[in-house]
């Protein structure tokens, strides 16, 4: 890693936006959720909804989509277990992709 790792004054550790874009593959996924950054690689076989919506919302902003379906506290419970992060505040300012403008993946 060429960058040091960064961390808010709580210990929250932050993520640019271009590293949880990177993590958009078979091996890895990352969502973001209200700004906090979400590794639900393990969770793809178990999540109700599927795998694939989980895959098409990878690298990038998920908000909107979780939102619109309504989930359960449970599923937010669930969801509060995979926080590894939170987006970095420069990425704050950087506009969040959605699935519309989605890149295949590699
Ligand atoms: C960490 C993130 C997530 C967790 C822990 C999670 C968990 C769950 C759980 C437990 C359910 C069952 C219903 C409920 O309890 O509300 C569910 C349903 C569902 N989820 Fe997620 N979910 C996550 C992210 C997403 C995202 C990003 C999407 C959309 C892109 C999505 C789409 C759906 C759909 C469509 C259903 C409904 C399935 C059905 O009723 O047939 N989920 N999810």
């Amino acid at each position: 890693m060429s960058e040091k790792e960064e961390k808010s004054p709580d210990g929250v550790k932050y993520f640019r936006l271009s590293e949880i874009e990177a993590q958009n593959s078979f091996k890895s996924t990352w969502i973001i959720i209200h700004n906090k950054v979400y590794n639900v690689t393990k969770f793809l076989d178990e999540h109700p909804g599927g795998e694939e919506v989980l895959r098409e919302q990878a690298g990038g902003n998920a908000t909107e989509s979780f939102e619109d379906v309504g989930h359960s506290t449970d599923a937010r419970e669930m969801a509060s277990s995979m926080v590894i992060g939170e987006l970095h505040p420069v990425s704050l300012r950087e506009p969040l992709r959605s699935s519309m403008t989605h890149l295949p993946r590699t």
